[in-house]
């Protein structure tokens, strides 16, 4: 396991209460590269990104992020973290800038207007959302905002859930195209996901989260990254030993 990558997990087991959900979970994301976790309904998914923030409790195992461990320094680890759940939540009757300051005003931090601007920008939030409240956004452009107090914040460590469902096909190549440019900037992205097509378009790695533990673990190789068709065949296995 490489000792400093932003994200490591090492035998990780999570139960609650009787229910094993994690039983021996590894996974580690280094910096400036995107892990897709893919897994069937119930396989644990969110659970690791909740054991990551913090939200509970590993029963043994290592879990770091830069180096924090989350259930011994959850605000620690939270501050080191940007999470965008699959509902980005932001205040309705704020605009969109009013929200980015205020999150940003949260973590104690306090950006200057050109900075702001420069963020949405390089989120692709057009220009005259930025004074709008957020009240009839999509939820792509909700994200875009989410994206923008994660550039402004620089943490080493992005939590992405599902983060494409229920985006039409031009928000998700914008969306994937973004996330791409985070781990540009040196970002460990964990983007867990059933979009198998997102996940072969901008991941490095795409891991197979099965009864609790890492069942496959593939790399982008070449100009074609993943082989598609076989990541289908491959993650529909997986789904239906999970159901079985
Ligand atoms: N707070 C909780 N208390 C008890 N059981 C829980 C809790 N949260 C999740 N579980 C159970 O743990 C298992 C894993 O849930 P988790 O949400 O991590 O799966 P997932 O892979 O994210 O699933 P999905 O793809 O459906 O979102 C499921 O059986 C779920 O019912």
């Amino acid at each position: 396991m490489t000792e400093t990558a932003p994200i490591r997990i090492e035998d990780l087991v999570v139960d609650y209460g009787a229910d094993a959900v994690l039983t021996g979970l590894s996974l580690c994301v280094p910096a400036g590269s995107i892990t897709a976790l893919l897994g069937g309904n119930g396989a644990g998914k969110s659970t690791t990104l909740a054991t990551l923030l913090g939200f509970v409790r590993a029963r043994s195992g290592t879990v770091r992020v830069d180096g924090i461990d989350p259930g011994a320094d959850p605000d620690g680890a939270r501050r080191r973290i940007a999470y965008l759940p699959e509902n980005v939540a932001l205040y309705e009757h704020l605009s969109a800038s009013e929200n980015a300051e205020y999150l940003l005003a949260l973590s104690g931090e306090t950006p200057a207007r050109e900075a702001l601007c420069e963020a949405f920008r390089a989120a692709g939030l057009q220009e005259a959302a930025w004074s709008q409240r957020l009240a009839g956004f999509s939820k792509g452009m909700r994200q875009k905002v989410a994206i923008a107090v994660a550039l402004l914040r620089r943490t080493p460590v992005l939590l992405l859930d599902e983060p494409t469902s229920g985006l039409d096909p031009r928000a998700t190549a914008d969306f994937n195209a973004l996330v791409s440019a985070v781990r540009d900037r040196g970002a460990a992205i964990l983007m867990v996901t059933h979009d198998l097509l997102s996940a072969a378009n901008v991941a490095d790695r795409i891991c197979f989260l099965d009864a609790g533990r890492i069942v496959e673990d593939l790399e982008a190789e070449g100009p074609d990254r993943f082989d598609i068709r076989a990541l289908h065949r491959r993650f529909a296995v997986t789904e239906r030993a999970a159901a079985a």
